[in-house]
């Protein structure tokens, strides 16, 4: 069996009084692609700078493909690396930028611009190797930054929010054409992003980091689906976190509620969204936040609306979230 594409273990950094990353472990099996997710200034860039080598943890250990990395620079580690802002060199074709990688690791000029069009072939550009970066729409540079990562051929590919400066349109086609490339190429992916669809299109493992540690890591459909506590519940987007006594949460998933049956309750919000409404009704379980579809909301009656919650989906979890 292939050893791990990467082990980080527990690798910590501190920035003064901040504690960026405490005690991180984490595996991204080869071929297997993880994502990193959590809020704004939880560590998230710190952990991929220090696996990529451009932060020295203060703990910790780097293990690359099963080879301890931790001492070696960024460029004898081998990882295939793409950031937001994805710098390319201006003064060079793109060919040439994606060689680069290639060229840099002793390759031949010719067997560098090889696999430069091969890689470039992989993310259906492969007509644009003559153009400057500054020729290039925000998607086509955002593809040869993937292209240059892939060069490499590097067992490790380290992805920093790869699509956030793209529109919505451009980030939907990526997505797709990613998890087939990151099928095709075999790498493991350490996935940086704050996109929850990202993460699950792309991933099939996350780990979720609050204020320097990771809180809970596992299949992503699985941490989606059974968050560990209130606080990743939340974070991912569950619009029913209900407090309980005794520093306990109810997470109630919506495919739980029931809509016209049981008893009725009462409305005590209602606003227009694109798709129907979304409302809050006052249940004995807390309020609940429902999202209904324009026919859904043909159930309401009066200002009441008739719904049941299957309490075996409901889940009791720690309330962490102050
Ligand atoms: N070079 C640095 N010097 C001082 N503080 C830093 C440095 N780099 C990061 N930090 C701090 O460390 C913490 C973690 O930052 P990091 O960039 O890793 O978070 P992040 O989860 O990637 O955030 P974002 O999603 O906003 O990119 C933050 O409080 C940040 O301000």
């Amino acid at each position: 069996m292939l050893p791990p594409a990467l082990t980080t273990h527990h690798l910590s950094k501190a920035f003064g009084s901040v504690q960026a990353a405490h005690a991180v472990s984490l595996t991204v099996a080869a071929g297997e692609t993880l994502a990193l997710l959590g809020p704004s200034g939880c560590g998230k860039s710190t952990v991929l700078r220090m696996v990529a080598g451009l932060e020295r943890p203060d703990a910790g250990r780097v293990e690359i493909g099963g080879r301890d990395v931790t001492a070696l620079p960024p460029e004898a580690r081998h990882t295939g690396l793409v950031f937001q802002d994805y710098a390319l060199f201006p003064h060079l074709s793109v060919l040439d930028n994606v060689a680069y990688g290639p060229r840099m690791r002793g390759a031949a000029r010719a067997e560098a611009h090889g696999r430069a069009q091969e890689a470039l072939t992989l993310v259906n550009l492969p007509e644009l190797a003559t153009r400057k970066p500054g020729q290039l729409s925000g998607g086509q540079a955002q593809r040869v930054a993937l292209a240059r990562a892939l060069a490499t051929n590097s067992p490790l590919l380290l992805l920093d929010e790869p699509l956030s400066n793209l529109d919505e349109r451009l980030r939907a086609e990526l997505r797709s054409d990613l998890r087939d490339l990151f099928r095709r190429v075999g790498a493991g992916v350490l996935l940086v992003t704050h996109d929850q669809r990202e993460a699950l299109a792309l991933a099939g493992q996350a780990a979720v980091m609050r204020a320097g540690q990771i809180v809970q890591t596992g299949a992503a459909r699985e941490v989606f689906d059974r968050p560990a506590t209130a606080w990743v519940a939340a974070f991912l987007g569950w619009a029913n976190v209900l407090e309980r006594d005794g520093g306990q949460a109810l997470l109630v998933p919506e495919k739980a509620v029931l809509l016209g049956k049981g008893d009725m309750f009462t409305l005590t919000s209602r606003h227009a969204t694109e798709a129907g409404e979304t409302v809050t009704v006052a249940h004995p379980l807390g309020q609940l936040t429902l999202n209904l579809s324009a026919r859904e909301v043909g159930l309401i009656d009066g200002q009441g609306l008739r719904l049941e919650v299957a309490m075996t989906q409901v889940q009791e979890v720690i309330d962490d979230r102050a």
